[in-house]
């Protein structure tokens, strides 16, 4: 059998960090090397993890942990304050870079494209891990052919820092990208209260909900004479997103340059 692939996981104390640490353990083609946070002060993973078998102790240091460890790819998932600079650090050391952290700016991206090229290295952002995210946004781009008013409803637990999702935006571009002319709206229409119609992407309002209880949801609604079609899908369970991360980070390590959205992996 060939090498494993060496992984890092930054954001290895959070929600999905935990997630992506089983997932790239119980990978038989890959090795989880090291784990990143900024709130580690020396824990070990299983002890708070619940994997006994996973033995590694949580860094702090970024920098640190990629020389210790020389891995291959680095995933990704801490906030939106967090994720520029320590992809950075990654593409810098040639390090895949698998991006799950939403917030990433047009520039910011630009210039992780830029910085992989460089490196000839590749850099995955996926706003959404979730096969059934990725097929909800492709089939909403096709829906747009024939639906050109839509709006977004995407709903999030209550511990989510940006809006709108990675996912609301991301559809948002795909829809753009097959919309016939946009239909005038009412130009009488008003809000009574500031941000009651949501924000706005292209044209496309984007709704935010935030609840305990909630892990990520959306729902695409299009509107037509008579009718109304409505593309939604559910997140369960983190778990859910963990195939798409293992076939990423699989899939990257032979690509240069960058790949926005897990539909360009399929
Ligand atoms: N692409 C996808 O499919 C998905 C993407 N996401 C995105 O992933 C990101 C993480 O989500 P989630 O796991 O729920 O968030 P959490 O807040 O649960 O976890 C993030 C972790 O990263 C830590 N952190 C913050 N800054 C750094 C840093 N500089 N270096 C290392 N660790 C750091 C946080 O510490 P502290 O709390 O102290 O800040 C926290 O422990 C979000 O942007 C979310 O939108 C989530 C689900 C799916
Ligand atoms: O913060 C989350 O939880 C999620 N973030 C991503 C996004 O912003 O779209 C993906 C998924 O919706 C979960």
């Amino acid at each position: 059998m060939s090498e494993k692939i060496k992984v890092i996981v930054s954001g290895a104390l959070g929600k999905m960090g935990m997630e992506t640490a089983r997932a790239v353990h119980n990978d038989p083609e890959l090795e989880l090397v090291g784990l990143v946070d900024i709130r580690a002060r020396g824990e070990v993973f299983g002890d708070i993890a619940g994997n006994k078998e996973i033995s590694l102790t949580i860094h702090n240091d970024l920098d640190k942990m990629i020389e210790m460890t020389r891995p291959d790819v680095m995933v990704d998932f801490t906030n939106p304050q967090a994720v520029y600079n320590n992809t950075r650090t990654a593409l810098k050391q040639k390090i895949t870079s698998i991006v799950g952290t939403t917030g990433l700016n047009e520039v910011e991206l630009r210039q992780l494209e830029k910085l992989a090229l460089d490196k000839q290295v590749g850099v995955a952002v996926i706003p959404n891990f979730a096969l059934g995210a990725v097929l909800m946004m492709k089939l909403a781009q096709e829906a747009a052919q024939y639906f050109p008013d839509v709006e977004i409803i995407e709903l999030h637990h209550d511990q989510k820092l940006d809006a709108p999702s990675g996912t609301a935006i991301k559809t948002a571009e795909m829809i753009t990208a097959n919309r016939q002319p946009i239909p005038a709206r009412n130009s009488r229409e008003f809000e009574k209260i500031s941000g009651a119609r949501g924000g706005e992407i292209n044209g496309i309002r984007v709704h935010s909900v935030r609840l305990p209880g909630l892990i990520a949801h959306q729902e695409v609604i299009f509107g037509g004479v008579g009718q109304s079609l409505r593309i939604r899908h559910d997140s369960f369970d983190r778990v859910g997103f963990m195939p798409g991360v293992i076939m990423s980070i699989k899939k990257m390590i032979t690509t240069t340059g960058l790949v926005y959205g897990l539909e360009n992996l399929l």
